[in-house]
């Protein structure tokens, strides 16, 4: 089970921390590496401090780079079994087409997880939750600037649409209790509220970091009683923590850093 495993792993290394893997073409080219082997120093230099890693699929296939991402979820899970990779492919479609979805994140590429776009409904998600022991990250609150346009409309039962996304989520959806759900950390309120309508159900939080997200909001929001029931994950402001041949070790300091910043607010 995806949840069990990851939260296996939060309690062994005591983190909560996500490392997002986003390979921009640019950067990497800067540094005179090819991007496998940057990839493999980035996790290495990083993996003691993280509860999961998140590769984001377009940061792959727009440079045609599918291959490094297979030998790359296949390195953490030969040399990190522990933890848990999280495929961002946010996909969303009718049943059939989300089957091969699926497949494409479970089969083809290995992830233990992989994010959603609920928009079509309930009947299109249960392609990916018949995975019973994968993760199903459904997109509720997204941390972009304009997520509330439709995201926050209220719909005539007096509650927001990212509310009732929660609410068919824990509801509905869960049969195989496999569901998590993101919530931006720029939007702490609404997170309180999601997490008061979902019980105790993992949430993954980008937006910490690069997009200025408030990390100890974050926390007194959406911490479970029992200090688990987030993964903070960061991309940005970790793996380009340095632009040198230090590259790796300063994603190390990063990843380190936010670790402990997280760990500090969890216990006060
Ligand atoms: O599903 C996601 O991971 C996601 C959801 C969301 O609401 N906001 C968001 O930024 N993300 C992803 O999280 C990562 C954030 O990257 P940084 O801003 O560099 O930490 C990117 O890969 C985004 O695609």
């Amino acid at each position: 089970m995806f949840i069990d495993k990851l939260e296996q792993r939060q309690r062994q290394v005591n983190s909560l921390l996500c490392v997002g893997l986003d390979p921009q073409p640019t950067k990497i080219e800067a540094l005179g590496i090819n991007l496998l082997p940057w990839l493999k120093n980035i996790i290495d230099a990083t993996a003691d401090h993280v509860c999961a890693f998140k590769p984001q699929i377009a940061h792959f296939s727009a440079m045609a780079a599918e291959q490094p991402l297979t030998d790359i979820i296949q390195y953490i899970h030969q040399n990190y079994p522990d933890i848990p990779v999280i495929l961002d492919s946010k996909r969303g479609d009718i049943g059939s087409t989300a089957e091969r979805y699926a497949e494409e994140a479970f089969g083809r590429y290995q992830a233990d997880a992989l994010t959603v776009n609920p928009y079509l409904g309930g009947d299109t998600l249960s392609p990916y939750t018949q995975y019973k022991d994968k993760g199903v990250v459904v997109l509720c609150k997204t941390s972009n600037q304009q997520s509330g346009q439709l995201q926050d409309l209220v719909l005539q039962s007096g509650q927001p649409l990212f509310l009732q996304v929660a609410q068919l989520a824990a509801q509905y959806w869960n049969n195989n209790q496999n569901i998590l759900l993101v919530v931006g950390a720029t939007y702490p309120e609404q997170l309180a509220a999601v997490r008061q309508q979902v019980g105790d159900m993992p949430l993954l939080i980008p937006g910490i970091g690069a997009q200025g997200g408030d990390l100890a909001a974050t926390l007194e929001a959406g911490l479970r009683s029992d200090g688990l029931g987030l993964i903070i994950s960061a991309s940005r402001s970790v793996i380009y923590a340095g632009d040198g041949t230090d590259y790796a070790k300063q994603a190390e300091m990063a990843a380190e850093q936010l670790k402990m910043d997280i760990n500090h607010f969890r216990t006060h």
